[in-house]
């Protein structure tokens, strides 16, 4: 056995409780003892001086603890500490705010428990320990208050967020929006509202690269009004500009979505047309030469238009195949009102 095992605590009653008192003092701020029986309690000194009042100077019982506990914490520790007394609770601890002599207050934690009972088992006697906790509960306010700060800050920050990210998406759709509205102006010939020769072009380019590919029949179509010089002398050039787009209206109805029908220049227009043989794009153009004769283009006299058509061909590049289509324009302007097939 060392010197530590061979410590003599004392054997009487006195002498256990002094030690137990020594290890409660090493542990705790301050020591009480409450004799339940008589509601007397016995305060250390520490715990005097823990409130900054001198030993023993205030009354030795229970109601002097009650008077110390802050308003706010009061409740809960009384129905805690009632719980314990009731043998609800299985232990008796509580953090709360206590009056100092000078008027402020101070976190303690408060633990105790029945020590000694009587024959019927009641307990006759509780003894606690307080800890100033005060630095260490006021540290840990402090960083939950920052928390809650923070916590606010970031809801701040993403309420802030997703505002402005729908205000770039408002953006960025109004953007697209104007940038399809732009496009389509740029594509888009403005009185007869077809598409402008540009866009055919790029159109022609694509349909183009599929026929060298793929081979699928593909066919142009062009045609040009007769005698319009001759609507505009008798009528005026804003009768004339009601013709085409009266014309254009027309025509465009009898088409397919996937044919692209452009104006290309004057009183001059094309269609590309995927998908069909040299046969069906005469056989189309017959048709629209009719519906020109047709089209309500608020004249007196009737309109014609001479056609042109001309399937792609292995090998041959744009230019040449729209040089074939222009000649044959002029063949059919030899005769107007016909179909030039080349
Ligand atoms: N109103 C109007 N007329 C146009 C427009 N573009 C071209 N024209 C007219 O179309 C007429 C074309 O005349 P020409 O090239 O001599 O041909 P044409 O009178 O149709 O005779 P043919 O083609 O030989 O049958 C011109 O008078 C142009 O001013 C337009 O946007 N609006």
């Amino acid at each position: 056995m060392d010197k530590l095992e061979m410590q003599d605590y004392g054997t009487t009653r006195e002498e256990i409780e002094r030690t137990l008192r020594y290890a409660l003092d090493i542990v705790s701020d301050g020591i009480w003892d409450w004799n339940i029986r008589t509601n007397h309690v016995k305060r250390s000194p520490g715990w005097y001086s823990m409130l900054g009042y001198p030993p023993d100077s205030l009354p030795e019982d229970v109601d002097t603890w009650k008077s110390v506990i802050h308003p706010g914490d009061y409740e809960r520790v009384m129905r805690n500490f009632q719980a314990y007394l009731d043998g609800d609770s299985l232990i008796y601890a509580e953090d709360y705010r206590c009056r100092s002599r000078d008027g402020n207050y101070l976190w303690v934690s408060d633990h105790g428990r029945f020590v000694e009972f009587d024959e019927t088992g009641q307990p006759t006697r509780m003894i606690g320990a307080h800890r100033n906790i005060h630095q260490r509960k006021m540290a840990s306010l402090e960083l939950q208050r920052k928390n809650e700060e923070l916590l606010a800050l970031n809801r701040t920050l993403e309420d802030l967020v997703a505002a402005r990210t729908e205000a770039l998406r408002q953006a960025n759709e109004a953007l697209a929006q104007q940038v399809e509205a732009a496009t389509r102006l740029s594509e888009t010939d403005p009185l007869t509202q077809l598409s402008n020769r540009r866009h055919f072009e790029r159109n022609l380019h694509g349909e183009w690269q599929r026929f060298q590919r793929h081979g699928h029949a593909t066919a142009l179509l062009m045609f040009d009004l007769d005698h319009f010089k001759r609507i505009n002398d008798n009528h005026g050039h804003p009768v004339g500009d009601r013709a085409l787009a009266a014309v254009a209206r027309s025509l465009r109805a009898a088409l397919r979505e996937e044919d692209c029908f452009a104006r290309w220049g004057g009183e001059e227009f094309i269609v590309l047309l995927p998908d069909t043989d040299l046969a069906a794009a005469a056989h189309l153009a017959e048709r629209l030469r009719l519906l020109v004769a047709g089209a309500d283009a608020e004249l007196p006299e009737a309109l014609s238009a001479s056609f042109s058509v001309a399937a792609m061909r292995a090998g041959e590049e744009i230019g040449p195949l729209l040089k074939r289509l222009d000649d044959g324009l002029y063949r059919a302007k030899q005769r107007r009102n016909c179909v030039e097939s080349c």
